[in-house]
């Protein structure tokens, strides 16, 4: 599992480790790191210098706290081994004194002047760089980059090579994963001790580019994390496989109410997802001519006309494709007391709370129409308003785009590390409703059913974009059974 903090975590845990050790210990395993993993991309990358360290040009931004120390020791190291570095400094009467003289002594230089960092020398320096080491603020400071700071980070982006940003992207809110102000875009962000929620938490996780951990040693001292993002092994670990007992009653079966005559197409995927979820049996609820269609794709299902019809089930996934004036189907789904997934037009019908375990996948559009607010809030405040609709509804939110969000009423959240730009496709979400549905329905939790879900359904998303460069819901639906081999073998 991939682990998040709050800043207020990350200090308690650096107060009690550092006061274990030698002053600047945390400072030198932080520089060591970032140092060794901007070593390793002049290694691999920039052909045009033949790569390697020596001879690269590195340019550090330097703000006033230790995310600036952090840069200079870096910088340090990296001028040791034939880098030529030039240090720009927001402020050059607080910068780190340790690091701006161990920058020296290794030969690096300074190029900014007091009066503004961004004088013609440091404009020259960021147009022939290399790497840019944007150590301009980490998690010491309030989100929204300040003027000066703003336009160095502007620069950089449009002058310099490779950004590689020490902890955090320089503007970002740590704690929120938000973006409300200027801030930097980095290709690739070296974090220390744990991952800060805005590593995975978009906006913000957006700017950080590739995230790239160094262990400090913080982990024995931080409590439980904040937001956590599976790894393949925790999705190994939570798919259920059938045991030797297991008939198709106890693997769990998944009613599906989803499609319609309007949105035939909507069933067929639902359904399909769910198939290759792992439920024992499936059940579909739908309209005559609709259910044929299924039967067509999936003669495994049992059909009926209407959820009274199909029996009993262990858990319903309802919505996809469903169409206007169906909240009593949804309600007869909410009212069988089974966990409930409730996708897309079933968002529309739901009581004001929930009283049965619940899994809600809204896109932005859906949650800002649950919530009454502007959709592009949602996407400033991904957290917030998943958070906000869980309490509500009771009920655990997957939040689909670019990073989804998986949010329980009770606080704990997962970011999914999987997925593809390919995914934004018409039918996707119809794909991925079947899936988590027959999870839910094979006893996994509302929170472990989402993730899951979502982390295989991006993996075939993934999958499906390799083989076709915009591929459509169906090849996604394809890709779903060799992913889940892949995962269990
Ligand atoms: N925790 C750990 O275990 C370890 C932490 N380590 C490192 O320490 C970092 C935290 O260092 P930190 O606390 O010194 O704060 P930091 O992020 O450098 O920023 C503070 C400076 O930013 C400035 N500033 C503020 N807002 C601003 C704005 N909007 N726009 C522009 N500037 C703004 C503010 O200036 P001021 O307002 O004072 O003028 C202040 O001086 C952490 O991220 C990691 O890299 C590692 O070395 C080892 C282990
Ligand atoms: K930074």
């Amino acid at each position: 599992m991939i682990r998040a903090h709050a800043v207020a975590d990350v200090r308690e845990a650096e107060a009690a480790l550092m006061a274990e050790l030698p002053p600047g210990t945390l400072m030198q395993r932080a520089a060591a790191g970032l140092a060794a993993v901007c070593a390793q991309v002049l290694k691999g990358g920039l052909p045009e210098r033949g790569g390697g360290t020596y001879g690269a040009r590195v340019v550090l931004l330097v703000g006033a706290g230790d995310n600036g120390g952090d840069a200079l020791w870096a910088g340090a190291r990296l001028a040791r081994r034939g880098a030529r570095v030039d240090a720009i400094l927001t402020r050059h009467d607080r910068a780190h004194p340790e690091g701006l003289a161990a920058l020296r002594a290794a030969g690096g230089s300074v190029v900014s002047d007091p009066a503004s960092p961004l004088g013609p020398e440091a404009r020259r320096a960021l147009s022939r760089a290399d790497i840019v080491i944007d150590g301009i603020l980490g998690i010491g400071g309030q989100a929204g980059l300040r003027a000066d700071a703003a336009e160095l980070a502007e620069v950089a982006a449009a002058e310099a090579g490779l950004v590689v940003a020490v902890d955090l992207p320089s503007g970002v809110d740590p704690d929120t994963g938000e973006a409300p102000g200027a801030h930097v875009h980095a290709d690739i962000t070296v974090t220390f001790g744990t991952h800060k929620i805005a590593l995975l938490v978009d906006p913000a996780a957006e700017a950080a580019g590739h995230v790239e951990f160094v262990d400090i040693g913080l982990e024995p001292y931080l409590p439980e994390p904040v937001v956590e993002a599976l790894e393949p092994g925790d999705v190994t670990m939570m798919l259920p496989y059938p045991d030797r007992q297991a008939d198709k009653y106890r693997r769990g079966v998944l009613g599906v109410l989803a499609g319609s005559e309007r949105y035939p197409g909507a069933a067929v995927l639902a359904a399909g997802g769910a198939i290759h979820g792992g439920a024992g049996m499936v059940r579909y609820a739908g309209p005559g001519a609709v259910a044929d269609g299924v039967l067509a794709h999936w003669p495994e299902i049992v059909t009926g006309p209407g959820v009274e019809a199909v029996g009993r089930v262990q858990a319903w996934a309802v919505g996809s494709g469903l169409g206007d004036g169906r909240g009593a189907d949804v309600a007869a789904a909410l009212a069988a007391g089974v966990p409930v997934l409730a996708d897309a037009d079933a968002l529309a019908y739901l009581p004001s709370r929930l009283d049965v375990p619940a899994l809600l996948t809204p896109h932005a559009g859906e949650l800002a129409r649950m919530l009454g607010v502007e959709r592009a809030d949602v996407e400033a405040r991904r957290w917030h308003h998943a958070r906000e609709a869980a309490s509500r509804w009771n009920a655990t939110i997957l939040l689909k785009g670019s990073t989804t969000l998986v949010v329980t009423p009770d606080g704990e959240a997962r970011v999914n590390p999987t997925g593809s730009p390919a995914l934004a496709t018409a039918g996707s979400g119809d794909v991925l409703a079947g899936f988590a549905g027959a999870l839910l329905a094979t006893g996994l939790s509302p929170l472990d059913a989402g993730s899951v879900a979502a982390y295989i359904h991006g993996m075939a998303g993934q999958a499906a974009a390799s083989r076709a460069g915009a591929p459509s819901a169906s090849m996604v639906l394809d890709a779903l059974p060799t992913v889940v081999a892949a995962m269990c073998s």
